[in-house]
């Protein structure tokens, strides 16, 4: 287990990659002995074990841990969260807002969890289109509401800094089960959350 809480490292995952850094300073034309650089391979490994803590978190657990009987029966969104990922062509960042619903069908959980269960699925090597679904799944699959939507829309930083190199360009993507299938539905969510798109509509 590489990252399992706030400032708990694991040893032997910690000096693999401060070896590997440090290789990787030197072949990219830096000097790791230099004053600047000593302890940056070990801030680097700590950086990275912290960004893909979430291989080490079930979602589901998660979203059980807080899951309680209500009667409510109406659309629950919570938008605007911030989320940070990492592409797993470049492991560069990407990073933007994530707006999610549900249908409660007896169920509903905790609000918070709804933002730990992006942070969890964001903290891994990603792509968009798959931590989409995978927030819907595990909401779906332990709350069964009536129906789930999740829009994300960030920037990649492999297409900004290098590669492309377009700084504007807002990447959408959105998946949807149940009651959001259906076009009113999905309407009135979309325009729930319309003021807080990146790109208004
Ligand atoms: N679908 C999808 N593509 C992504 C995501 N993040 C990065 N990419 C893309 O992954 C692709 C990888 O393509 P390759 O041609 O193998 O990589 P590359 O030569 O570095 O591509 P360029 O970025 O165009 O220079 C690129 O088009 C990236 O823009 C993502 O979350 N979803
Ligand atoms: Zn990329």
């Amino acid at each position: 287990m590489a990252y399992n809480k706030e400032e708990s490292y694991d040893e032997q995952v910690t000096s693999g990659l401060i070896r590997n850094y440090k290789d990787a300073i030197a072949l990219l034309g830096e000097d790791p002995e230099r004053e600047g650089l000593l302890k940056t391979p070990e801030r680097v490994a700590k950086a990275m074990q912290f960004l893909t803590q979430g291989y080490q978190q079930d979602a589901r657990e998660v979203l059980n841990s807080a899951k309680f009987t209500e009667a409510y029966s109406e659309m629950v969104i919570v938008k605007d969260i911030e989320l940070y990922s990492m592409c797993e062509h470049h492991m560069l960042p990407f990073f933007g807002k994530a707006h999610v619903a549900y249908i409660p069908n007896g169920y509903i959980t905790g609000l918070s969890k709804i933002a730990r269960v992006v942070d969890i699925y964001s903290r891994r090597m990603q792509v968009q289109e798959r931590l989409t679904h995978q927030i819907l799944d595990a909401i779906q699959e332990t709350l069964e509401p009536q129906g789930v939507a999740v829009v994300i829309e960030a920037q990649h930083l492999c297409m900004m800094m290098r590669g492309v190199q377009k700084q504007n360009s807002v990447t959408t993507t959105s998946a949807f089960s149940g009651q959001f299938e259906h076009g009113a539905t999905r309407a009135e969510f979309m325009k729930l959350i319309s003021s807080d798109l990146m790109y208004r509509r």
